[in-house]
């Protein structure tokens, strides 16, 4: 049966690829905006989130990226950062999330004269708060924090070091991001060698607007851990007029050694990496069982949630609870924080919550969900 919007709502959710900058309330661009005396293009909450959604849904990367000009223009002072970290930790919260993995870039909120170690700390007393605000709301979430290097740039050795100084602090480890065309990871090798030296983790940002090399790149040369997007991975899997599916080298690598990808199916559609939801290569990847994950990428450009997402999905692809408990349970396995305390939540939060919804709609009279989970 289709889940209700309420069991959507409710079910635990983890989440792996979610921007701090891409994620910011209407509200709060506004206010802080009228703070600093930065222009934006739409002074009233609802049209500016109107705009950020029109704008981000141009079909190219490079465009989409534009938008967040603003978001980032009002993080740079150590309270707005914690205020925008604080109310992130609280949204994903009441979305039911109960493990999220956010990342941004710290390189990119210097221009109010705050140094790399001050942003990663205005950002961590951000996400304790609102993970504080949360539990006492009802809703717990634990955040833990990736920090990425801007592809274009140059500083990601100088980011990586700044995984390692806050590992112990919430950040569990690395990214880049950027436009993709023309920024090939292995850019970054001293940055990736210095991680696996160090026995950190990363994922990399790869296969969502450039293909088949840059996935193989970020796999084979730079050592992800994970593949942000990961998307275009399609490319290497070919189906006849049968339905039979082959799979080339790469994406039978992908899926043998359960690469997890992180997959934001609205992000995709607006950025023109899928044509539709209902065409969206997660149906077939889900299908053919890689370790699929779902995502938000950035919930205020694609006016999204983990739970929109998931109806989406669900809309698309018939999926109900059983299958959402897999996504939850593929994403703690490839999250970066201790297996221990994966294992924990996998054990503790992800299965009683979805037990507890199969009871009720037992109780409801309605026939007992197929909560089965696949083995990931
Ligand atoms: O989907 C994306 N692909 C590549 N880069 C992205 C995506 N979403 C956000 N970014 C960029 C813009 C942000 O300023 C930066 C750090 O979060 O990451
Ligand atoms: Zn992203």
């Amino acid at each position: 049966m289709a889940p209700t919007q309420a069991e959507i709502l409710a079910a635990p959710k983890v989440l792996l690829h979610d921007h701090l900058d891409g994620g910011l309330r209407p509200e709060t661009v506004v206010e802080l905006a009228a703070e600093i005396g930065h222009e934006l293009p739409a002074d009233d909450a609802g049209e500016l989130r109107r705009w950020f959604v029109e704008s981000a849904d141009s079909g190219s990367l490079e465009r989409y990226l534009e938008t967040f000009v603003h978001t980032v223009a009002v993080m740079q002072t150590a309270e707005a950062l914690t205020r925008v970290a604080a109310e992130c930790a609280e949204d994903l919260a009441a979305d039911g999330v109960v493990y999220a993995e956010v990342r941004y870039a710290p390189e990119l909120h210097l221009g109010g004269g705050l140094t790399l170690d001050e942003v990663v700390e205005a950002v961590e007393t951000g996400f304790r708060l609102g993970e504080q605000r949360a539990a006492e709301a009802g809703r717990p979430i634990r955040v833990a924090t990736l920090l990425t290097a801007m592809r274009h740039a140059a500083r990601s050795s100088e980011i990586a070091e700044l995984v390692i100084r806050y590992r112990e602090s919430g950040v569990v480890g690395f990214d880049i991001a950027g436009a993709e065309a023309g920024f090939p990871p292995t850019r970054h090798l001293d940055a990736f060698e210095y991680l696996r030296r160090e026995n950190a983790h990363f994922t990399i940002h790869a296969g969502e607007a450039f293909g088949l090399p840059s996935i193989w790149e970020a796999l084979q040369w730079c050592g992800a851990d994970r593949l942000g997007h990961g998307v275009r991975i399609v490319d290497d899997i070919s189906v006849d007029s049968e339905g039979h599916t082959r799979l080339g080298r790469l994406a039978a690598y992908v899926r043998d050694k359960r690469i997890p990808l992180e997959l934001c199916p609205s992000s995709n559609i607006q950025t023109g990496a899928a044509e539709s939801i209902a065409e969206h290569p997660f149906g077939l990847l889900a299908r053919l069982r890689f370790r699929v994950t779902v995502n938000t990428d950035n919930r205020l450009m694609s006016d999204t949630s983990m739970s929109r997402e998931l109806t989406l999905l669900s809309e698309a692809f018939g999926y109900d609870l059983g299958e959402f408990q897999w996504f939850a349970v593929n994403a703690l396995k490839s999250a970066f924080i201790p297996f221990d305390e994966r294992l924990a939540l996998i054990n503790d939060v992800v299965k009683p919550g979805y037990a507890a919804l199969t009871a009720q709609r037992t109780l409801a009279g309605l026939r007992p969900d197929r909560v089965s989970p696949r083995s990931a």
